[in-house]
């Protein structure tokens, strides 16, 4: 693409001038020529079919139809003048108004003759109106309509209505855009790719996109537009990777020692489930390859994440390098610190936990032992990176929970290192494919896709206010047996104080119904400070407490094999993969679990279908799909930090076909021509070294 076209100013786009420019700017954030045009019409009006008057009303957008024009009056004063057309199809009859232009309306619109109206349709004393419609003579319309089958609307403002910047408006600028930028279009994709997937020419997307000619024109310039931002993501992902693997040598980790066999053979309490085996053996081959690894493990909830990556930092150790596991919060580090040291029996590896309420002598110390090489784990929030923390070998670190860091800070980590560790990413849920290839592109990726033998599916019921005895008899039940139960509750963030009285109200119900001495409740929310936290925490670890009341702090990781029933209040006010993590807290043993949902009657649609999917699926990565349709790419969390997800016309929940194909071309290209250096890759290489179109490349490099 020609740079300097599309970065030329919009004020100099003629139509535009430097007032517009400023509204355009403010209100849309249209700065430039490149800009403007990749400003795509939200939706777009079929002017092939016709509306009869009888079937008029309010809720229609911009419609069409085909009148007679029956008589004219002029009406009001000098200030209120108008003037009005009676027009009449076979089912009724419309009021046309001109306020402005009036002479030349009447010049030019005939008594008598058929006419195709274009407009939005009003009611003035149950009469339709329609003001300043569009009109056109009916058997002129082969000829003259041409391209405007549909017609594309864009979302305008009403800053940019008083500046006659609507809709029609922005389509006259784009009009004018298009006639001085569109021969300087340069071709980006390969020619044997446009042919391939049967894609427009650069500058015919750009035509087609906003001025269609019918609708297989206009998904055709879709597809090409989508297939191009999907491509290019995936270029710079990748590349980055393929720059990152040249340029990092990565540490090479030879032996399989003596820790890791041991604890395998000896220690491990349990068989590993094949899933487990193959993303120790794909950690295991990353490892010993001398390039840095960066390694996604998706696993549904409880498919035993924490073990492979231990058994993955034993491997470290054993190879002399120490390890760090990162979690976002310090319940989650205590949580992972506690787990591990039980699964290591005690002195078999040396482990710490550093975290915000380290106090400041055991701080001191491990700080020295770090640098002196002695201590092999090290395991905390992400202060563990921040401080002036020394290991003295660094050679494997874990980042639990990865939904919270974006791409850009994930690369910002270990910039300070010569040679960076292998790093193995830890996602809570699975997250949808598209999704992954996307957030996570530039990670290679596995799977557990297999829950620890003898795991029963948990039970999930939909209950509401009025049959809360079932609830209540359902925990007594449970807890008669010995098991312990979550009950959670919602946090608003924006009235924290709401959220706290709900819950202690929740206690106070729940105190009567289980009284002391026979019931001990342990309560975890968001006011509480770090170390009274820690403390509620361990006293239902213990098994001291057989109730948890908690807000959602308990969310992920949270691990109580001995918990069967999980309730959850107002649970219409959760999001998908929360509810899903949450759940996820029980089912953990071999014991038969519940989730509650609670919740009240009236409820959306889409908290409906929410808790529907909920009673009817356990999977994981089918809910996030789920998720994802509901949803949206842009309201999954992680995405606000991500950057790359301001995707202009793709839509990773409805084009997951058009990113792997886009994704398929890339690795192959990079594969054959990692340097771009063909000359079929030539526009590819110019284009991609500019990295503009709008597309935010630079925020993921
Ligand atoms: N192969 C296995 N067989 C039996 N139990 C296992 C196996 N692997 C892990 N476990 C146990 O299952 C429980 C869940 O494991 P872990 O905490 O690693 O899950 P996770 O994948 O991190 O899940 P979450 O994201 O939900 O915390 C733990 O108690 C763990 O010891």
């Amino acid at each position: 693409m020609n740079d300097q076209i599309f970065k030329t100013p919009i004020e100099y786009l003629k139509g535009v001038g430097p007032q517009r420019a400023e509204i355009l700017k403010k209100e849309i954030a249209v700065f430039t020529y490149g800009d403007l045009l990749s400003y795509y019409p939200f939706r777009y009006i079929d002017r092939t079919q016709f509306y009869k008057i009888r079937d008029l009303n309010l809720d229609l957008p911009y419609i069409q139809i085909l009148v007679r024009l029956k008589s004219f009056e002029h009406l009001g004063d000098k200030r209120t003048k108008r003037l009005i057309a009676q027009a009449v199809d076979d089912t009724g009859e419309i009021e046309l108004i001109w306020f402005q232009s009036i002479s030349w309306v009447q010049k030019n619109l005939h008594l008598n003759q058929v006419y195709i109206i274009f407009g939005k349709v009003t009611f003035y004393n149950g009469k339709a109106q329609m003001a300043h419609p569009e009109m056109e003579l009916f058997n002129k319309e082969q000829s003259n309509r041409g391209n405007l089958s549909l017609q594309p609307v864009y979302s305008s403002t009403e800053k940019l209505k008083q500046y006659s910047l609507d809709s029609k408006g922005i389509q006259r600028l784009m009009a004018s855009l298009l006639d001085v930028c569109l021969s300087q279009i340069d071709e980006v994709i390969p020619t044997y790719l446009i042919h391939q997937y049967k894609l427009n020419k650069r500058a015919e997307a750009f035509q087609n996109i906003h001025f269609p000619a019918d609708a297989n024109t206009l998904k055709r310039a879709q597809n090409t537009l989508k297939f191009e931002e999907l491509f290019f993501i995936q270029l710079k992902l990748l590349r980055s990777k393929l720059l990152r693997t040249k340029k990092f040598k990565g540490n090479v980790f030879e032996n399989v020692g003596e820790k890791f066999t041991e604890f395998y053979e000896n220690i491990l309490p349990f068989q590993l489930t094949n899933a487990q085996k193959k993303v120790i053996k794909e950690i295991r081959a990353d490892t010993y390859k001398g390039i840095q690894m960066n390694r996604l493990v998706q696993g549904d909830v409880g498919s035993g994440k924490t073990v492979v990556a231990l058994m993955a930092m034993l491997l470290a150790i054993d190879n002399k390098f120490q390890a760090c596991l990162m979690a976002p919060t310090e319940i989650l580090a205590t949580q992972h610190y506690h787990s591990i040291k039980s699964l290591l029996k005690d002195e078999f590896v040396s482990v710490e936990l550093l975290t915000g309420s380290t106090k400041k002598k055991s701080r001191r110390i491990i700080a020295e032992q770090l640098e002196l090489g002695t201590l092999s784990i090290l395991i905390g929030t992400h202060a563990l990176i921040e401080e002036p923390v020394k290991f003295k070998n660094l050679g494997f670190a874990v980042i639990d929970e990865q939904h919270r860091f974006g791409v850009e800070q994930r690369a910002a980590l270990w910039r300070k290192n010569i040679i960076p560790p292998h790093v193995l990413v830890m996602t809570a849920t699975p997250i949808p494919r598209t999704l992954a290839m996307t957030l996570y592109g530039d990670l290679d990726v596995s799977v557990i896709d297999e829950l620890p033998a003898g795991r029963k599916p948990i039970e999930t019921l939909h209950l509401f206010e009025n049959q809360r005895l079932r609830m209540f008899g359902l925990m007594k039940q449970e807890i008669a047996k010995g098991r312990q139960v979550y009950v959670v509750y919602p946090l608003i963030q924006e009235s924290a104080k709401l959220d706290l009285k709900n819950l202690m109200d929740g206690v106070d119900v729940m105190s009567r119904e289980f009284p002391l001495p026979d019931y001990r409740i342990s309560i975890v929310h968001g006011q509480l400070k770090a170390a009274d936290k820690a403390f509620e925490m361990q006293r239902f670890v213990k098994g001291e407490t057989q109730i948890m009341v908690a807000t959602t702090v308990i969310e992920v990781g949270v691990n109580v094999p001995n918990a069967t029933v999980m309730i959850i209040e107002n649970a219409e006010r959760f999001g998908l993969s929360q509810l899903h993590q949450l759940r996820g807290r029980v089912g953990r043993g071999a014991d038969q679990s519940y989730c509650i949902l609670m919740s009240g009657t009236k409820l959306s649609r889409e908290g409906k279908i929410r808790l529907e999917t909920m009673v009817k699926t356990n999977d994981g990565f089918e809910i996030s799909e789920i998720d994802l349709q509901l949803r949206g790419p842009g309201n999954i969390e992680g995405k606000q930090q991500s950057g790359i997800m301001d995707l202009k016309i793709a839509d990773l929940a409805l084009d997951q076909k058009i990113l792997q194909e886009a994704r398929k071309c890339v690795i192959k290209i990079l594969d054959e021509d990692p340097e771009l250096l063909k000359s079929e890759h030539e526009g590819l290489k110019s284009f991609f070294a500019k990295t503009e179109n709008g597309i935010t490349l630079d925020k993921i490099s």
